[in-house]
């Protein structure tokens, strides 16, 4: 039987993914103006700097294993990763906050969204996440890290109050120089579990510690 949902979610993903391999010619150029002055978020703002496909499908794999369902994910771009996470949450009957810095990047996510079908799963907040998640209560299973790495052990700190047992946090561009404060910090405390997966790319964190569901 035809599974309607997942079919508009692959053919969307199909042509996002096509279309994000054109990323590199992009940073390039990107990487060629911070000769004169630093980087910065909005240089960024035509660029996916997207999950893999196989990280997706991964990411749909733990989200149906393990049941996840309210899912909260830092840095949207225009939607890819976003995307797997709701084919994983078709299939528990989840739903996704996810927030994006660059307001043009989240505009065209949610037309994303709507073109595959997924829209009223996923609320997009637009601005700083630490502002946009700012004041979130509601238990988290699922935390997918994939904003500026600077960023990360705040966005984590902010959100830890809603973290419970089973909660996963899902860290991408782990091996990244940049990503290495929010780890040592966490590494540093017994309480965090880390598992790499994809060659070290990616830390899963759990911890035992965060109280019962
Ligand atoms: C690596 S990309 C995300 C890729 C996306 N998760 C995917 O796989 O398709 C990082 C995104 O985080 C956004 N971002 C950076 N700083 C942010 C902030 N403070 N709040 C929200 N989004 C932010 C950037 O604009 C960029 O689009």
């Amino acid at each position: 039987m035809t599974n309607l949902p997942q079919v508009q979610i692959a053919s969307t993903l199909e042509q996002l993914l096509k279309d994000a391999k054109y990323d590199l010619l992009k940073i390039m150029k990107v990487a060629a103006k911070s000769i004169v002055r630093p980087m910065q978020p909005s240089d960024f703002k035509e660029a996916y700097l997207s999950i893999s496909s196989k990280q997706g499908e991964d990411l749909k794999q733990l989200i149906q294993e393990k049941n996840l369902k309210n899912i909260v994910e830092f840095g949207t771009s225009f939607g890819i990763s976003t995307l797997y996470l709701a084919s994983g949450a078709i299939e528990t009957g989840g739903h996704i906050i996810t927030t994006e810095l660059i307001e043009s990047k989240a505009r065209k996510a949610i037309e994303n969204f709507e073109k595959a079908g997924v829209a009223d799963r996923i609320e997009v907040r637009v601005g700083d996440a630490v502002e946009t998640l700012q004041g979130y209560s509601d238990p988290i299973d699922l935390l997918l890290l994939d904003g500026w790495k600077d960023l990360y052990l705040a966005v984590f700190q902010l959100l830890e109050p809603n973290f419970h047992s089973n909660t996963i946090v899902y860290v991408d561009n782990a091996d990244m120089k940049e990503s290495e404060v929010f780890l040592n910090t966490l590494a540093n405390d017994p309480q965090y579990q880390f598992q790499p997966r994809h060659h070290g790319k990616v830390i899963l964190i759990t911890s035992q510690d965060w109280p019962q569901p």
